[in-house]
């Protein structure tokens, strides 16, 4: 399966987002709890550069909260905060505030300290497209729906939403496309719904859901579909599955169309329960396994000149 990405609506989202970068203090990049590195947009950093930002991982609800947590920390050890919070019923949107707040603090202090009178803090929503940025804007607008009109001084009136005292929030959020040239984050973005399914295979993302499944969680897979892995024959899989959820074609025929569809269903819908698809343990390995390569490379380029150092005095002498 191949999926696209869309080179053209990334640079006008790059340009969007860069424009509307110098009136906030802090972004807030949205990612989906379930996949918070997969979800992420790859060239935010270079969208962002050095604004101070707070990840927030949304659809908390939809997500492994055993993984979530140990994300939250993963980030934390790489100095980037990150709170967990579910959109659609307004959990946790307070330590958004908290935690904008400590971020900034120091810059709030020397605010202070020129003399300059607190104001509120301006923040903008980025992430992907699905992400749930729409509702957290209106979950937070629900709150105070004063807007606090236009800021002078650019072309694009610009809206700014008040939440609480403490932010001020840009109506428009920034969209920034996932980058899915690798297969596997495009996969797991099509299983969790952020990818339109007429892009992608449902076959082929049927059957990297039930290898997730049995890989991950294979007692849950056991539970819902009465198989412990997923056969060398596919067919036998989906068999087996079609037989017990009778999914049967007209002539009685199992419909293995169907099936595939019914696999991706019951995994974004949480027939499956709550599933996270990145996972900080195969993460950290794959940034041990770089650093490791990078360490033999740098080994091996000091061999080498301190080799052709000592050709080179041989030589001259
Ligand atoms: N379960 C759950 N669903 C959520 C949550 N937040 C958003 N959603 C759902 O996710 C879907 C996408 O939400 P939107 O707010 O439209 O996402 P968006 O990022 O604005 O999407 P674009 O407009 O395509 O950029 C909707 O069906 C929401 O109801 C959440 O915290 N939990």
């Amino acid at each position: 399966m191949t999926i696209q990405w869309f080179p053209g609506h990334m640079a006008k989202a790059r340009r969007q987002v860069s424009e509307s970068l110098k009136l906030v203090d802090i972004i807030f990049e949205l990612v989906d709890a379930r996949l918070p590195l997969s979800s992420r947009n790859p060239m935010i950093d270079e969208v962002i550069h050095q604004k101070p930002r707070l990840l927030v991982l949304n659809k908390q609800d939809m997500a492994d909260e055993h993984e979530t947590r140990r994300w939250i920390q993963y980030f934390a050890d790489r100095g980037f905060k990150a709170v967990a919070i579910n959109s659609l019923e307004g959990k946790g949107l307070q330590a958004v505030t908290k935690a904008a707040q400590e971020i900034l603090a120091d810059k709030w202090d020397r605010m202070r300290s020129k003399g300059m009178k607190p104001r509120a803090i301006r923040a903008m929503i980025v992430g992907i497209p699905n992400v749930g940025k729409s509702t957290l804007i209106n979950r937070l607008a629900k709150k105070n729906l004063a807007k606090t009109g236009n800021t002078p001084g650019i072309t694009k009136a610009q809206q700014w939403i008040k939440v609480g005292k403490e932010i001020e929030l840009l109506d428009t959020p920034g969209i920034l496309w996932p980058k899915f040239e690798d297969q596997e984050v495009g996969y797991k973005l099509a299983l969790t719904g952020a990818i339109k399914d007429t892009i992608t295979n449902m076959e082929d993302l049927a059957v990297y859901g039930l290898n997730f499944l049995a890989l991950h969680y294979p007692n849950r897979m056991e539970e819902r579909y009465k198989i412990s892995s997923v056969s060398e024959e596919l067919v036998e899989t989906f068999d087996a599955i079609g037989k017990l959820r009778r999914v049967f074609g007209q002539g009685g025929e199992i419909d293995y169309d169907q099936v595939a569809v019914l696999i991706v269903r019951d995994i974004r819908d949480q027939h499956l329960g709550k599933l996270t698809f990145d996972f900080v343990s195969e993460q950290v390995e794959k940034e041990q396994l770089a650093e490791a390569i990078e360490i033999e490379n740098e080994e091996r380029r000091q061999k080498t000149a301190a080799l052709r150092r000592q050709q080179k005095q041989e030589t001259e002498q």
